[in-house]
């Protein structure tokens, strides 16, 4: 895939009521960037996601809510942190309807079936999604998103309920995806994987960006005490970046 062109987010701002829980947020991403969006609950990660995505109303620009619908779907996936199977249908069934916006969800087997093989998923194809434990349920909806092959793929805490290999490959994954060129936005609440495989970090605290940069310059011990109220350990590694949370500051 060529590199998707930069995808920007301008003064994005959400009320709530009468609070601002998305507060004038500007974002430039490049294709070939995994952006961990991070900060502690309800820093409103979400919110700026689905506004970007065109999903809630808000002020401010998104290159991606400004197009159609039809060409949204082309244009970015999304896996939001719900998710209920209700229908039982089968992994593959579900897969399938990453297909959708391409207009020929059965013409396509390839990218279902790669889908599925990079979730490792395969030898679950054929087994009803209800009857998937939580795990199994998550990566089954990632490989639908996936299986949906747009050029922008946001993803709301995608690897919470995974074990820990599949949350690495999961992260992989990712990281592999932006290799190819596409805008891989991600929420995620673990800072050591987040580290470890995000190209950039985007902190997140009460609606703003107080933080955008690799993971050594976000991950400082001020901005985890002051945003996190933690301390952790932050190391360059021969494998790469590595972080652990060590204990809560009392304030
Ligand atoms: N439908 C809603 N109505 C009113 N307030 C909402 C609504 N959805 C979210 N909020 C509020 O907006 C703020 C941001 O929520 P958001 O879900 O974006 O946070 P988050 O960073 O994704 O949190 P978490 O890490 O817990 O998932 C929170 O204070 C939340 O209570």
């Amino acid at each position: 895939m060529s590199a998707q062109p930069p995808l920007h987010l301008r003064d994005i701002t959400v009320r709530r009521g009468d609070r601002v829980v998305v507060d004038r947020v500007s974002l430039a991403v490049q294709g070939g960037e995994l952006i961990g969006l991070i900060g502690p609950n309800g820093a409103g990660k979400t919110t700026l996601m689905r506004a970007a995505l065109g999903l809630i109303a808000c002020n401010g620009s998104s290159d991606i809510a400004a197009l159609p619908p039809a060409r949204r779907a082309l244009t970015a996936a999304w896996l939001p942190q719900s998710r209920d199977a209700v229908w039982p249908m089968t992994v593959e069934a579900l897969v399938r309807l990453g297909r959708i916006p391409h207009r020929r969800p059965d013409a396509d087997p390839a990218q279902v079936t790669a889908a599925m093989a990079r979730m490792g998923i395969g030898d679950l194809r054929d087994r009803r999604v209800t009857e998937l434990s939580g795990g199994e349920q998550a990566r089954v909806l990632i490989a639908r998103a996936l299986a949906q092959d747009t050029p922008v793929l946001m993803a709301d805490e995608p690897i919470s309920g995974l074990d820990p290999a599949h949350q690495i490959s999961a992260m992989q994954c990712f990281r592999d995806l932006a290799a190819e060129g596409r805008c891989v936005i991600v929420a995620l609440h673990d800072l050591g994987l987040a580290a470890r495989y995000c190209t950039r970090l985007v902190l997140m605290n009460a609606g703003r960006v107080v933080a955008n940069g690799s993971p050594a310059a976000v991950l400082t011990p001020d901005l985890l005490a002051q945003v996190f109220g933690i301390s952790g350990a932050f190391a360059d590694t021969p494998d790469g970046p590595a972080f652990l949370p060590l204990s809560v500051i009392k304030p």
